[in-house]
């Protein structure tokens, strides 16, 4: 079996793909893949208006002043502007209390040329973040985060009106490789909310065979090397070193950490949760930091937002 044609390795191959060590992985690359899906957006939205339909409108709240959600939300912004979706910034400053919140989130679901709200996370300690995803209309959740979607995604024969968007994008990107996941063994690293169990939740519903690792799981380099699927988001620096990746394997890497580095403008530079360097010579397929899943995000996002422009066509 080659690791480049998309079939999953089993482990009577994987000591002969061992020897193989040199061979290094492709990249997966989610800034060019982000590119494609932003200019079918960008078409389909020229579309639109060319049938006399309104722009797509998305909505951002930013509360607080998180300098790292600063940089995320403005993207989102510029990335709107590159497809022709029209985007509202709202702020709000770290001290507004949660009837704030509330109220703004009631006025954007009340807004007609709002079609998707994204409050960007984390908020400030002190609001309750699952009533405020909660307040968000479904119709208009392009993150995908109201709980409504997320039991509709965890539930066999339910559909979710929009599936989260860093999630959908390791799908796109696995997909893109190995299109067949059944009875792959897919391990996910993380479970927070955003990212860890929606993409264990996909990878479920693609048909793969799903363990999930956190802080409290034992032998995690080993669990690690059994995936013929490995998504990495702990946002830990270069944690999945080379010894914990079954040759062949996809790797994809969703961390985004900063580390310190005089030689960078900004003096630091971004990295991965995966020691890129090393696993690229043993992986079949990886995905960088920067330009692999972060570039998806947004992209999905973009897509998810014409997706409720669509909806709310009469
Ligand atoms: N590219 C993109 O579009 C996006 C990138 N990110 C990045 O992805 C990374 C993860 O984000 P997010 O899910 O929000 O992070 P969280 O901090 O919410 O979750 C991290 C998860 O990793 C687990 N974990 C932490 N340390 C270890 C360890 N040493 N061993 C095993 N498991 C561990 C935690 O376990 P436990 O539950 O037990 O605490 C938790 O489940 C971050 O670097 C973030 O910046 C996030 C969103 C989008
Ligand atoms: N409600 C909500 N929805 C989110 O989708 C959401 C969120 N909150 N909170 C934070 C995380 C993080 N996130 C990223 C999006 C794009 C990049 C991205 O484009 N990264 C570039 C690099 C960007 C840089 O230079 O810093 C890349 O990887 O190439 C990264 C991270 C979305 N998140």
């Amino acid at each position: 079996m080659n690791r480049r044609n998309g079939s999953i390795m089993t482990s009577n191959t994987l000591s002969a793909k061992k020897e193989e060590h040199n061979m290094p992985a492709q990249i997966l690359d989610g800034a060019a893949m982000a590119e494609k899906i932003r200019q079918q957006i960008a078409q389909e939205v020229a579309q639109r208006l060319a049938e006399g339909k309104p722009a797509p409108g998305l909505a951002t709240v930013l509360v607080g002043d998180n300098p790292a959600s600063q940089v995320y939300v403005k993207s989102k912004h510029k990335a709107c502007q590159q497809v022709g979706i029209r985007s509202m910034g709202y702020e709000l400053p770290a001290t507004a209390s949660q009837q704030e919140v509330m109220d703004l989130v009631k006025r954007l679901n009340d807004d007609p040329a709002v079609n998707g709200i994204l409050v960007q996370l984390p908020l400030p300690s002190g609001l309750d973040e699952e009533k405020v995803l909660g307040a968000i209309s479904i119709e208009k959740d392009v993150d995908g985060f109201h709980p409504i979607n997320i039991g509709r995604l965890a539930q066999k024969g339910r559909e979710p009106l929009f599936v989260p968007c860093t999630p959908a994008g390791c799908m796109v990107l696995i997909e893109s490789v190995l299109p067949d996941l059944n009875g792959a063994n897919a391990v996910v690293l993380g479970r927070s909310n955003i990212v860890g169990m929606p993409v264990a939740l996909l990878l479920v519903r693609a048909n793969a065979t799903v363990t999930i690792c956190h802080s409290r799981t034992r032998n995690l380099k080993e669990v690690c090397r059994s995936a013929d699927v490995l998504v990495a988001a702990v946002g830990r620096a270069e944690m999945v070193r080379v010894d914990w990746v079954k040759p062949g394997a996809v790797v994809i890497d969703v961390g985004i950490n900063r580390v310190e580095d005089a030689t960078q403008p900004r003096g630091y530079r971004l990295v991965g949760d995966v020691a890129f360097d090393e696993v690229k010579d043993v992986a079949g397929w990886l995905t960088p930091v920067p330009g692999g899943v972060g570039p998806m995000t947004i992209a999905m996002l973009l897509q998810n937002t014409l997706r409720a422009a669509r909806l709310s066509d009469v």
